[in-house]
């Protein structure tokens, strides 16, 4: 890792910069491979930089505009995000203002700005760290933060903010024995059977991971295949696999999975968890509204604004502004219609989305029952394991949310519901 921490913060603004200026999302830039040159750690700390810049983003504008004028262009803008943030977190100052101002000074447009990051930074250096605490818990920007307090009330969504603002920790499902895999790595097991580690570091590092003991999923996304609750020699198919956390579980029930997806590439992804954990599906890369045959279970994990996960993806509020989250709804509901064709008789279906808003999760479950009189709802699949009472929905669905466990660290949203069809 380079000593000046320059080529990570350097490339922490040129993340930010794409992310709120461009609305590319973290995974895809990753993806894309714009770390790619730099070395492992700085990598590491690129990422880290961004994602908590994000997460504290509010409070580091707050801090700023007393000693800003008027907003500077975005990349020096985020510089000074990037500082303030570090600075607020204890960093030695001279290494962060020092490197804000050698970034800046080098941009082509905006070099002459150096001195103002400079000033401005010192300023932040000064009085930040004992302002930051002080400040609010950053809010969901309003487009987002709107329907979800008409969906929860007001209080609800301050404890998800508070949850969103703290991070996540770092849950594995286990293959098997899940009271070895925590005393292994020092995590604990959940009541719905997964494995919670606070400061779980490097997951590669960690014992299990090369025998394919575990694989990372959050508590909250492991429960629908808990849910589907698939038993040997079944036929079950994950219709939405990648990159396949939920494919793993099913396959570790000894079913015979089917692993659909329309990405090739997340595909891959799939296929490696395969090999690393020696579980067993067959992967078909295909759009779901192609895929025939008649099965006893299918999980439908459909896509959707993955506006549960916003802890642990705290771009995505920056990156997107729902304008796409119509034509996602209208997809699930086909979707379901198309997962409906493919259940046997007497079959079940688990419809899940990471989703926060009703409009892909209670509202869906409600429309899917009154398009198709032959689905029925299966309450009994909820009788799992460390289920309170007080997540299930009227309908007879699961409803998960940030602020649930909030003192354990709380878990992604979700919605979730199982389905019976008749006849
Ligand atoms: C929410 S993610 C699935 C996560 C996955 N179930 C897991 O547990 O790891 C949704 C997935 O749907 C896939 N997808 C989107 N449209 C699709 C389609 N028409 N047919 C099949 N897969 C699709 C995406 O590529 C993405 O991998």
């Amino acid at each position: 890792m380079s000593d000046t921490g320059l080529p990570a913060r350097r490339s922490a603004i040129y993340l930010l910069d794409q992310i709120i200026g461009e609305g590319k999302l973290l995974p895809e830039l990753i993806g894309a491979g714009v770390l790619d040159r730099l070395e492992p750690a700085d990598r590491a700390r690129a990422q880290r930089l961004a994602t908590e810049t994000l997460r504290g983003m509010e409070r580091a504008d707050r801090i700023l505009q007393k000693h800003l004028q008027k907003y500077p262009p975005l990349t020096v803008r985020n510089a000074l995000r990037v500082g303030t943030v570090e600075l607020c977190a204890g960093e030695a100052a001279h290494g962060v203002v020092n490197s804000m101002v050698g970034i800046v000074s080098r941009h082509k447009r905006y070099g002459h700005l150096k001195g103002l990051v400079n000033a401005v930074l010192r300023k932040v250096a000064d009085k930040g760290p004992e302002q930051w605490p002080a400040l609010r818990t950053p809010r969901l920007p309003k487009w987002l933060r709107g329907p979800l307090v008409e969906a929860w009330g007001g209080e609800t969504v301050l404890a998800m903010e508070a949850v969103q603002f703290a991070g996540a920790p770092l849950d594995l499902s286990c293959k098997a024995d899940v009271d070895a895999v925590a005393q292994a790595t020092g995590g604990t097991a959940l009541p719905t059977g997964s494995v919670r580690l606070a400061d779980a570091g490097q997951v590669s590092a960690l014992p299990g991971y090369t025998a394919g003991d575990w694989w990372v999923q959050d508590a909250a996304a492991a429960m629908p295949a808990r849910v589907l609750d698939a038993q040997p020699g079944e036929a079950v198919l994950d219709l939405c696999a990648a990159p396949g956390g939920k494919t793993l579980q099913l396959a570790a029930s000894g079913a015979d999975v089917t692993a659909v997806d329309i990405s090739e590439g997340r595909m891959e992804r799939v296929r490696q968890n395969l090999i690393r954990t020696a579980l067993k599906a067959e992967t078909l890369v295909s759009d779901a509204f192609d895929v025939t045959g008649q099965y006893d279970a299918i999980l439908l994990d459909a896509p959707c604004s993955a506006t549960g996960t916003i802890r642990r993806h705290p771009d995505l509020p920056f990156a997107k502004d729902g304008s796409e989250f119509g034509a996602l709804i209208e997809m699930q509901a086909r979707m379901i219609d198309h997962a409906v064709s493919l259940l046997k008789p007497g079959g079940r279906m688990v419809f899940c989305t990471c989703s926060l808003l009703p409009d892909e999760g209670e509202v869906q479950a409600e429309e899917a029952l009154v398009r198709h009189p032959s689905l029925t709802v299966d309450r009994a699949a909820l009788d799992r394991p460390g289920i309170d009472p007080g997540w299930i929905t009227e309908e007879g669905g699961l409803r998960l949310r940030p602020d649930h466990w909030a003192d354990r660290g709380g878990m992604d949203g979700f919605y979730l519901i199982c389905l019976r069809k008749t006849g």
